[in-house]
């Protein structure tokens, strides 16, 4: 289990770029199975996650090969289904969440596919059933063998039909939509997901030749098509790793620049920040956060204690919120931090606690941060419980007196490229430890 012994203390300085979406990335990728053409990915990120997603394509016989550091071809036109019956593809597809993607695709283009149940972060319940039923819908069979924990899925037609889905589900509109491009007919999708990873991955499948309308809202529109042809695609910067890079400017007092974010694609995420008391000024396309010696969290506009809660997009993404907590514990002011999505996501603040931070954790979906300002946090040895409790603790290390060690930083690697080493190149000191 590797971990990152972590000096406290340093400030950073500097310009760093974001790596591409990771789950972005992940849609994407999987979306390569729909075509037996050519399809050109750029700023995939080297990361954990997506590197087992392009490993277990190319077992299932997907022609892959990087081109650059982060341009990808893939040509999946000699898929070998029988691996999905293997003992290694179902190891290897349990142990990422993104894997669940691969369904739509499979089950469109060849009417089959087995998935075991996927992996991902122990946020809390993690249901399945929006991309089942969604599925379902255009004509396909589920089973799910218990024993084995595996559900198989074959389809002898899928047809085009209407459909309000029980929840905005990111990787369940995804699938839904990739199941439906190539169904005979159209399909309407109401209370679909539209995240900017959703919008990108209908473009991507337009220029493949799909009929997809109606893209970033939650109304979409699909014609069916016959097949679907190569493309070139470049996915956008990652979100999450912006947000991470602001609230990690802010807390440890560092002025950074953060490069080419895709500003128009960030919807709440900055003013989010700001509501934090951050100042960030857009330059351009560039993000840069100024020297904060303090920073004041604002109230609402009758005085009351504000609330930080996650929605569906366009509302606050889920995966920032441990790390607007972190930062909060530095501001001054109090906020009610709620993570109304994921159930196991905020008890990580214990570790925040022991370092000194005045936070109440209210129950498994509320934490109250009463910002102190600017007070020494004491280091400490802590494990990451998931990506992103992961950076926020990684964070807080950076701005503790002393060493701090955190373990189990897999859960970091997932979803942050070279991290250590990008961060000190901008003046952190973060050992990694294998
Ligand atoms: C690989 C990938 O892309 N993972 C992301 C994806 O996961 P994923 O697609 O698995 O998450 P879902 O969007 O399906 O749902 C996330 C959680 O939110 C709940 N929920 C969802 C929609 C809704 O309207 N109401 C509601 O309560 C679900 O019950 C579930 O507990 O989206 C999540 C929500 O943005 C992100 O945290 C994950 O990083
Ligand atoms: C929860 C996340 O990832 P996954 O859905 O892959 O577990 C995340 O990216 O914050």
């Amino acid at each position: 289990m590797a971990s990152f012994i972590i000096e406290g203390g340093c400030r950073l300085k500097g310009e760093i770029t974001p790596q591409g979406a990771k789950n972005e990335a992940l849609q994407v990728i999987c979306a390569v199975l729909l075509t037996p053409e050519e399809v050109i990915i750029e700023n995939i990120p080297d990361i954990l996650d997506v590197n087992n997603l392009i490993s277990l394509l190319g077992d299932m016989g997907v022609k892959t090969s990087r081109l650059n550091e982060n341009t990808w071809s893939f040509r999946a036109d000699e898929v070998d289904l029988t691996y999905l019956e293997s003992p290694e593809f179902l190891k290897k597809s349990a142990s990422l969440r993104g894997s669940v993607m691969i369904i739509g695709p499979l089950v469109a283009r060849f009417g089959k596919a087995l998935l075991p149940k996927p992996g991902g972060d122990k946020i809390g319940r993690r249901r399945l059933d929006t991309h089942f039923i969604g599925i379902q819908k255009l004509g396909a069979n589920f089973d799910y063998d218990n024993e084995q924990q595996l559900y198989s899925i074959t389809a002898e037609k899928l047809t085009g039909t209407y459909m309000l889905l029980d929840e905005a589900s990111v990787t369940g509109t995804a699938n839904i939509i990739m199941t439906a491009v190539l169904a005979e007919g159209e399909t309407t999708i109401y209370n679909a997901a539209c995240e900017p990873y959703l919008q990108q991955l209908c473009k991507m499948l337009n220029k493949m030749g799909a009929k997809i309308s109606g893209v970033a809202s939650n109304l979409i529109r699909i014609e069916g098509v016959k097949e679907l042809g190569g493309t070139t695609h470049r996915i956008l910067p990652d979100m999450i790793e912006i947000g991470s890079f602001i609230g990690m400017a802010a807390m440890t007092g560092s002025e950074l620049t953060i490069k080419d974010v895709s500003y128009d694609d960030l919807g709440i995420i900055p003013d989010t920040f700001r509501r934090l008391g951050i100042t960030l000024e857009r330059q351009g396309d560039d993000i840069h956060i100024p020297e904060h010696k303090e920073y004041t969290i604002d109230t609402f506009i009758d005085g009351s204690i504000l609330t930080i809660a996650d929605a569906p997009w366009p509302g606050l993404t889920p995966d920032l919120i441990s790390v607007l907590l972190v930062v909060a514990t530095q501001a001054k002011g109090s906020v009610l931090i709620h993570q109304k999505m994921f159930e196991s996501r905020l008890f990580f603040v214990d570790k925040l606690i022991d370092m000194g931070a005045q936070i109440i954790l209210c129950d498994p979906h509320r934490a109250t941060v009463i910002g102190t300002g600017r007070r020494s946090m004491r280091a400490t040895v802590m494990t990451s419980p998931d990506i992103r409790a992961g950076i926020a603790l990684l964070i807080a290390a950076m701005c503790a007196d002393g060493k701090s060690v955190i373990h189990n930083i897999d859960q970091i690697d997932r979803g942050y490229q070279n991290i250590d080493v990008r961060l000190n190149q901008l003046g952190a000191n973060i050992l990694r430890m294998n």
